[in-house]
């Protein structure tokens, strides 16, 4: 699949021609070049080290011996995860937690990681005329600082005989994947496409609140469904499995800041619902054996 590229000029995204914008919205994804002041060494190294044992000898050790670290510990829907259906072992980390719980190189990956995220929001918001005064409302406070901003590491077990990742779509507003080990498929009609890694840039992609926000709009945007294929065992050449992390933005979350989702329709927004509810639904569809995580 061929995918759009994109770069973060003076403080706004741009793409490299006219109408490039229009066909990333409707592939739902799209690349963007990985901006010279982002630094992804600590993101790499926490995505390779996360599930191994710490050990206090190791280089690496601040980004080791994260297994225990789970739910009860740092919060609901975060912490790490071993899933059974999936390869993945996973580490969720909302922003309210990045300073405390992540070496301090990685809080602050991730806070950059957002910044490139919402610029990203806020050029869909603009290039589709949604009027300022609503896109507080409209995103749950996403382009603002009050939205829900969470980084996701992902290792795929090779040893696992499973699917890699489930099928399924982002449940929010923009993904920013670092992705560069390949398997990566999005759909397209009833074939399964590969997302090649293009060197030197991030994947961006597109989630559910986006295209219930801009699904009556002459040009919507696409949340396409996407899935990892199983990983094998690498065959004694000692390749390292596969790893891959995420910065997602969702509407705030936070049970005090009632935020809705909405579709914007005749120049104003109608309630489609609850976003807390929304990812509950999503992510607890996509880890199941039967399930597919699609609204
Ligand atoms: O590992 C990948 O390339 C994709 C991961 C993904 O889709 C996700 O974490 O939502
Ligand atoms: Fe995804």
């Amino acid at each position: 699949m061929e995918l759009q590229v994109a770069r973060v000029g003076d403080r706004r995204l741009e793409f490299a021609s006219p109408g490039a914008f229009d066909r990333a919205r409707v592939d739902g994804f799209f690349f963007v070049e990985q901006p010279p002041a982002l630094d992804l060494d600590a993101g790499d190294r926490f995505a390779r080290n996360f599930f191994k044992d710490r050990c206090a000898h190791a280089s690496d050790s601040d980004f080791a011996g994260y297994r225990s670290c789970t739910q009860d510990e740092v919060g609901a829907r975060q912490g790490y995860f071993c899933r059974d259906a999936d390869q993945t072992e996973q580490f969720f980390l909302e922003r309210a937690n990045w300073t405390s719980v992540f070496p301090q190189p990685l809080a602050a990956q991730a806070e950059s990681m957002r910044h490139v995220s919402v610029m990203v929001l806020e050029f869909v918001l603009r290039e589709l005329n949604i009027p300022h005064s609503l896109w507080h409302q409209a995103t749950g406070g996403a382009v603002a600082d009050d939205g829900s901003y969470h980084l996701t590491f992902n290792h795929f077990r090779p040893e696992v005989s499973a699917r890699g990742l489930n099928i399924h779509k982002d449940s929010g507003w923009v993904t920013l994947l670092r992705s560069t080990d390949g398997g990566l498929e999005v759909q397209a009609g009833d074939a399964w496409e590969d997302v090649s890694p293009l060197p030197g840039h991030l994947i961006v992609n597109f989630g559910c609140a986006m295209e219930i926000l801009t699904q009556s709009s002459d040009r919507p945007v696409s949340a396409v469904a996407h899935r990892v294929r199983q990983q094998l065992p690498a065959d004694g050449s000692g390749a390292p499995d596969r790893v891959s992390y995420g910065l997602f933005v969702d509407s705030g979350l936070d049970r005090g800041q009632r935020t809705r989702l909405y579709e914007y329709a005749d120049a104003r927004l109608i309630d489609r619902g609850s976003p807390g509810d929304f990812v509950d639904d999503i992510v607890e569809r996509t880890y199941e054996t039967e399930g597919v995580g699609l609204y």
